[in-house]
C-alpha cells in the first residue's frame, strides 16, 4: 500500500496500475453515460449508412418505369433516418461531454489530494510551475482525451465497421476493396502512432519546464529586478517557448504524412472499377453501384478525422502518465492512522540521530546531523545556536516529522515520533518559519489558519497576546484586510506577529520559533520579545535565534557545530565550558551593540 501523509476517508478508489486502467477506472465511474453514448452512436452511424442503401433502392426505383409512390417511401425513410441520426448524436456527444467533464474534474481533485499527501522531501525535488501545468493543461489533455479523442476514434471505429456491413450485404464481392483498405490503414496508423506519441510526449514534458520557468521569475520577480535580469530571464523563457513550438513544427511534419488519407482514394478508386465491372458483367444493378460507391464515401470522414482524434489522444495519454506519475510516485512518510494519539506533554528526547537529506540520484547524500543525544523537559526554552549551516533548522524540522532521522530516534514525550499519529503530533507542534508564509486571505482567516473554528474574539485575543491587535486595527478593513500574493503588502515585524498569534490560537505544546526575530527594528523587537516571552509559557519552545537576550533566558542552550551537538547547557555553564559557545557568543554581541531590552524576569 501506498504510503500518504493524509487521506481522505470518502475518496473514490481508483485502479492506478497502469495509465490504462488508471483512465478506464475513471471513465467506467460514470458508465451509464459512456453506455449512452454508444448505443446513441451505433444508432446514429447504422442510421446513416442505412440512408446510403436507401438512396441506391431509389436509384433502381428511378432506373425503372415511373414508380412515384415508392420513390415517395424512400424520400420519407431517408428523411426518418436522417432525424434519427442527428437526435441520437446529439444525445451521444452530450453524454461524453458529461464523462469529459466530470473525468477532468475527478483527475484533478485527486491529484491535488495525492500533492497534500506528499512529503516535504517529496515537494523539495518538485518544481512548483511543473505541478501546476499537470494540474491544469495536462488535467485539460486528459479530458480532450475523452471529448474529442476517444469519441472520435469511437465513430471513426463505427464509422469504418458499419458501412463494411452496409457494402457486404449490398454485394459481398464488393468487401475486398475496403477490407483491403481497412489492413492498409491499420497499418499506417500504427506507423503515424508510433512516430507521434514520442514527440507528444516531448511536447507535454516541455510545457512543464516553460512552466516551471514562468513560476520561478514570477516568484523571484524581485530578485531579478534587482539583478538586472530581465534580459536573461527573457531568453531562457525564449528559448524553452521556441522549443516547444519546434516540438509543434515535428508534430505537424508528421500528421502531413499520414498515409491513410492517400489509401481512401486509392480505395475509392478502386472500389468504383469493381462495382462497374460488377455492373457489366450483369450481377449487379445501378442501385448497388451507387449505394456502395455512396457507403465507400462514409469512409473519408472517419479516415480524415483520425488525424485529429489519434493526436488529441495521444497528448491526453501523455498527460495523463504525467500525472499518475506523480500520484504514484513514493513518498517518505506516512500518516500512521492508527498510530500513537495523546495530548502532547512536550518532553523530546534526541537519542544518536543523524540526518540527511536525500541526495540527487547519482550524488552522496549530505550529512546535516550527526549522533545527536539530548532531552528537554516538558515546559523548557530551548535555544539552539551555531554556525549558519550547522542544522539548526533540520534539527526541529525532526521534531514535527517534516523530515525523518536517517538514523536514531526522535523521542516526544517517550513516543518516537514515527509511532505517532502524523496528524496528532503535528496539530500539537507549532512552528513560526524562517519565511513567514501568509496565505492571500484576510488577516483574521490567517491567525485562523491552524484553528479554523475560531471566534472573532478568539482572534483577537490572540493577536492582542502577539503585540499585532495595534497595528492590524489601523488597517483599513482591520482584520478583513486581505493579505496581498505571499503577504507582500505587510512589513516583516509585521508577518512574524500574525505568525505568532497563530502560534497562540493553535495553542500547541511544543512550539518551534525559527530565527523568528531577525531583521527588525528594536521598538517592534520590544514588541515581538514581549509576545514570545508570553508564547513560552505552558509549553515546550525549541528556539533558533541570534538575539543574545533570548538565548539568555533560555534553560539549556544547545550548540551545533557542523552537524554535531558540540555542548550544551545553562548560558553560564557554556560561558565557562564551552569555547565553541564562546566564540558564536562574541559574534552575536558585536551586531548586538545597540541597546537589546532586558531580559524579563521569568
Ligand atoms: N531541503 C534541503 N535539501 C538539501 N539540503 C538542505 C535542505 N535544507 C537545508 N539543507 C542543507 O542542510 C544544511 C543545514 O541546513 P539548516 O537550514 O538546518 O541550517 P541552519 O543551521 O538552520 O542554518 P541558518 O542559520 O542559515 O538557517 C545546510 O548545509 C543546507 O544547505
Amino acid at each position: 500500500m501506498q504510503r500518504s501523509e493524509f487521506t481522505v476517508a470518502s475518496a473514490y478508489v481508483y485502479d492506478r496500475r497502469s495509465v490504462a486502467r488508471w483512465l478506464l477506472s475513471h471513465v467506467t465511474r460514470y458508465w451509464p453515460f459512456v453506455l449512452g453514448f454508444y448505443l446513441c452512436f451505433i444508432t446514429a452511424w447504422a442510421a446513416y449508412s442505412g440512408a446510403q442503401a436507401l438512396i441506391g433502392r431509389a436509384a433502381d426505383v428511378l432506373s425503372g418505369p415511373p414508380d412515384y409512390a415508392a420513390l415517395t417511401g424512400l424520400a420519407l425513410a431517408v428523411l426518418a433516418v436522417m432525424v434519427t441520426d442527428s437526435v441520437t448524436a446529439l444525445i451521444g456527444s452530450l453524454s461524453a461531454e458529461n464523462v469529459a467533464a466530470r473525468v477532468e474534474a475527478d483527475v484533478r481533485q485527486e491529484f491535488y489530494e495525492s500533492l497534500l499527501a506528499k512529503s516535504k522531501a517529496f515537494h523539495d525535488r518538485q518544481r512548483a510551475g511543473d505541478l501546476m501545468a499537470r494540474a491544469t493543461d495536462d488535467a485539460n489533455f486528459v479530458a480532450n482525451m475523452i471529448v474529442p479523442g476517444a469519441t472520435l476514434i469511437s465513430e471513426t471505429v463505427l464509422g469504418i465497421v458499419v458501412p463494411l456491413t452496409f457494402i457486404f450485404f449490398t454485394e459481398p464481392r464488393l468487401i475486398i476493396v475496403p477490407l483491403i483498405f481497412v489492413a492498409g490503414y491499420i497499418v499506417t496508423a500504427r506507423w503515424y502512432l508510433r512516430r507521434l506519441m514520442p514527440v507528444i510526449q516531448r511536447q507535454r514534458e516541455q510545457y512543464g519546464v516553460m512552466n516551471a520557468g514562468l513560476e520561478e521569475t514570477i516568484s523571484g520577480i524581485e530578485v531579478v529586478k534587482a539583478s538586472a535580469r530581465e534580459a536573461l530571464e527573457r531568453s531562457k523563457y525564449l528559448r524553452n517557448a521556441q522549443r516547444f513550438r519546434d516540438l509543434f513544427v515535428q508534430q505537424g511534419d508528421i500528421e502531413a504524412r499520414y498515409l491513410p488519407l492517400l489509401l481512401f482514394g486509392i480505395a475509392l478508386g478502386a472500389e468504383f472499377f469493381h462495382a462497374l465491372w460488377l455492373y457489366s458483367t450483369g450481377d449487379i444493378g445501378l442501385g448497388q453501384v451507387v449505394a456502395v460507391i455512396g457507403l465507400m464515401n462514409v469512409l473519408r470522414f472517419p479516415t480524415f478525422i483520425s488525424l485529429f482524434a489519434f493526436s488529441v489522444f495521444q497528448a491526453g495519454l501523455a498527460g495523463a502518465r504525467r500525472i499518475l506519475a506523480i500520484i504514484n510516485a513514493e513518498t517518505d512518510l506516512d500518516e500512521n492512522p492508527n498510530g500513537y494519539r495523546a495530548p502532547v506533554r512536550g518532553e523530546i528526547e534526541f537519542e544518536n540521530v543523524s540526518f540527511s537529506f536525500a541526495a540527487h540520484p547519482g550524488e552522496a547524500p549530505h550529512q546535516v546531523l550527526r549522533d545527536i543525544s539530548f532531552r528537554i523537559a516538558a515546559g523548557q526554552t530551548v535555544a539552539i545556536v551555531g554556525q549558519t549551516g550547522s542544522g539548526k533548522s533540520a534539527l526541529t524540522q525532526l521534531v514535527n516529522r517534516t523530515y525523518d532521522a536517517t538514523s536514531g530516534r526522535v523521542l516526544i514525550d517517550g513516543v518516537d515520533v514515527r509511532e505517532w499519529n502524523l496528524d496528532a503530533l503535528r496539530s500539537q507542534i507549532g512552528k513560526i518559519e524562517q519565511d513567514i508564509f501568509l496565505f492571500s486571505r484576510t488577516i483574521g482567516e490567517n491567525i485562523a489558519f491552524g484553528a479554523p473554528g475560531a471566534t472573532q474574539e478568539q482572534i483577537e485575543a490572540a493577536a492582542r497576546a502577539a503585540q499585532a491587535h495595534e497595528f492590524i486595527s489601523r488597517l483599513p478593513n482591520g482584520y478583513q484586510t486581505v493579505i496581498g500574493e505571499r503577504g507582500v503588502t505587510l512589513s516583516g515585524g509585521q508577518r512574524q506577529r500574525i505568525a505568532l498569534a497563530r502560534a497562540f490560537l493553535a495553542n500547541p505544546r511544543i512550539l518551534i520559533l525559527d530565527d523568528s526575530t531577525s531583521a527588525i527594528d528594536s521598538a517592534t523587537e520590544d514588541e515581538i520579545q514581549r509576545a514570545i516571552r508570553q508564547a513560552q509559557q505552558g509549553r515546550t519552545v525549541l528556539l533558533i535565534t541570534h538575539r543574545l537576550a533570548q538565548i539568555r533566558w533560555a534553560d539549556q542552550i544547545l550548540v551545533l557545530d557542523s552537524g554535531r551537538l558540540v555542548a550544551a547547557g545553562t548560558h553560564e555553564e557554556l560561558l565557562r565550558t564551552s569555547p565553541h559557545y564562546r566564540r558564536i557568543f562574541a559574534r552575536y554581541e558585536q551586531p548586538a551593540a545597540r541597546p537589546t531590552p532586558a531580559p524579563a524576569a521569568r
